[in-house]
């Protein structure tokens, strides 16, 4: 078996590539020189790090026929798989297309995709396509919708989630915050540099001059000389004056002023709570539902987490608090409000709103580190493929902005609107799995991250996730490991190991929370009295799925906050033959 279960299939196909490239191929190859590249890419220089094959190896295989482990980016390549989709009659037959769960994207790709449903993709033809193409976890976002269209994407999520034990999707509800928007306005307004245009806090005003805000406090909020951002900047007004109910501005940036569209003023946040009345609503109908994730808007600092978190234990809910890092006063409280959540997202739009657009790429990497040094799950949101929204390739910049997410290790890279209302959906997740695949094949597996040691003051868990890691690694092993809260497979995906991590449980609220961390597939398993019989059961699924073959090792790991099977002072990992 190659090394890395990620790419194993890729690295097999590499002599038959260069045989069946053409000479001006093989020039340009031979051109890419190992010298030219930086010693990290080579594993035989990082032995006693994990095995990885090198990034030249993997050029021969994106461009072999054979290769069939790297979907297509090109547009002519698309619509063939998405054909492939179109001619079975009914998606129940998606089982029929596939050769066992390895085939599926989901389980190869460690860095999971969440994906925004809207009204591009919240059918039930849709959702199905969208798990089978990529899709981790389902986001609802608040701002838009009602309960009843999001119950029915939650209801269809939730069949998907019964019929395919083979694959999982969590479901994150976004809440709409404390949100400035301007009001609806009859047909879009064409406003150019230098127009007039207000905003007023009067109800209902929507015309060719004014339109309505629904803040009161908004008037109070912006003072002369502040910029006003229509949609993270795509419009720009300068305040000129105020009265007591409008704020007169003139047009900096213009272009189509539409209905509900968002409004930051930049360098400042609201004086609104983080939880507005409609969110407390939003999150009650999300215990309800007993969804998976809040991902919480505008969170300000940690006491909005703990009341939130208070709110849940009281109802008896075990739903996951993601805190949005958007709001520019949530930055000098960045420590704490992580602290107190289950993981946090880098809401890219926003956050560069409320500050400065050069900051974003440094927060965005601090706040992984942060994340990451403390053991909570992270996101990367926002424009990562927005092009695709009207066309059905990406920037190379948009590509180069996913890997660097999956460089900087974040466990989940965010589609919004090209999920959400895009033309092209299904081709927006196919190209963030082929370029995440592709980027994680060359990162160096198995650094710790800092400080994670103080992160969850469970030291023999954290001591038995590091050397399982280790373990694995040296020996180029997969994970096995049971969990019940899912607390062991997280500690283990936070430490990345460079094979997968097959986490088996028998709850499965738990299968559908791990759903969002790096590494981990989610499986779910009755577990029975007998710890061995339960082994046996594990890897034989594990072998008939193709995950792992006759003959392979891998790293079982029995470790954990609660004892499954072991008495409460043992712990081990154990290496196994399949
Ligand atoms: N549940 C929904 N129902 C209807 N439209 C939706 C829904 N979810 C998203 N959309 C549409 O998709 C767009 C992009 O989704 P996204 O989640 O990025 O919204 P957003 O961050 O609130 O952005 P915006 O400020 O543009 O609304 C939204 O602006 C909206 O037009
Ligand atoms: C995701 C989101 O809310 C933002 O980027 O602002």
């Amino acid at each position: 078996m190659d090394q890395s279960t990620a790419v194993r299939s890729v690295g097999g196909s590499a002599v038959l590539s260069i045989g069946s490239t053409s000479g001006r191929l093989k020039a340009s190859l031979a051109k890419l020189k190992a010298s030219n590249l930086p010693a990290k890419f080579f594993p035989e220089q990082n032995r006693h790090r994990c095995r990885r094959s090198s990034p030249v190896v993997k050029v021969v295989n994106l461009l072999s026929p054979f290769n069939t482990s790297v979907l297509p980016v090109t547009p002519e390549d698309v619509p063939k798989v998405e054909e492939k989709f179109e001619q079975h009659n009914g998606i129940q037959q998606f089982g029929e297309v596939s050769t066992g769960v390895w085939s599926k994207p989901n389980v190869r790709r460690k860095t999971k995709i969440v994906c925004t449903i809207g009204p591009s993709t919240n059918t039930k033809e849709m959702i199905w396509k969208l798990a089978e193409t990529g899709m981790n976890v389902a986001r609802l976002n608040m701002s838009h919708g009602d309960h009843a269209s999001h119950q029915k994407v939650i209801d269809l999520v939730k069949e998907y989630n019964f019929q395919n034990r083979d694959n999982v999707i969590a479901i994150m509800l976004d809440t709409k915050g404390p949100e400035v928007r301007s009001g609806d306005l009859p047909q879009p307004i064409y406003l150019q540099s230098g127009d007039e245009f207000t905003f007023t806090i009067k109800r209902g005003v929507g015309n060719e001059s004014c339109v309505s805000v629904n803040y009161d406090d908004f008037v109070s909020d912006v003072d002369t000389g502040d910029m006003l951002l229509v949609d993270g900047g795509m419009m720009s007004f300068l305040v000129k004056s105020k009265t007591e109910d409008s704020v007169k501005c003139e047009v900096v940036d213009g272009g189509e002023l539409k209905s509900r569209r968002h409004l930051n003023v930049r360098g400042k946040s609201a004086t609104l709570p983080s939880i507005t009345d409609k969110d407390w609503d939003d999150i009650k109908f999300g215990v309800d539902n007993k969804i998976d994730y809040y991902a919480v808007s505008f969170v300000k600092d940690a006491k909005v987490v703990h009341e939130l978190k208070d709110y849940l234990r009281s109802c008896g809910a075990d739903i996951h608090v993601i805190v949005k890092i958007e709001s520019a006063d949530s930055i000098p409280n960045l420590y704490s409000i992580v602290s107190a959540s289950d993981g946090a997202m880098v809401a890219r739009g926003d956050l560069g709103a409320e500050l400065p657009i050069e900051e974003v790429p440094l927060l965005q990497e601090e706040i992984i580190r942060l994340c990451r040094s403390m053991g909570k799950a992270v996101i990367v949101a926002t424009n990562m493929l927005e092009s695709m929204i009207v066309h059905p390739t990406p920037t190379r910049a948009e590509v180069s902005d996913i890997a660097i997410a999956v460089r900087e290790g974040s466990d989940a890279v965010m589609l919004s609107g090209e999920t959400a209302h895009g033309k092209y959906p299904l081709k927006a997740v196919k190209v963030m799995h082929t370029v995440a695949l592709r980027t994680e094949a060359t990162i160096v597996g198995g650094e710790k991250p800092t400080n994670l040691g103080q992160a969850f003051k469970n030291h023999t868990s954290e001591m038995f996730a590091y050397h399982a890691t280790m373990m694995s690694n040296t020996l180029g092993t997969s994970i096995v490991v049971f969990t019940r809260t899912g607390f062991m497979a997280i500690l283990l995906s936070h430490y990345r190991p460079c094979g997968t991590i097959f986490a088996f449980t028998d709850q499965e609220i738990v299968r559908q929370r791990l759903a969002l961390y790096q590494g981990i597939c989610p499986i779910y398993l009755q577990f029975s009295e007998d710890a061995e019989k339960t082994f046996i059961e594990a890897l034989s699924y594990l072998q008939k799925q193709g995950m792992v073959k006759e003959g392979e090792q891998v790293a079982l790991v029995q470790s954990g906050r609660q004892p499954i099977w072991r008495s409460q002072s043992t712990h081990n990992i154990q290496i196994r033959k399949v």
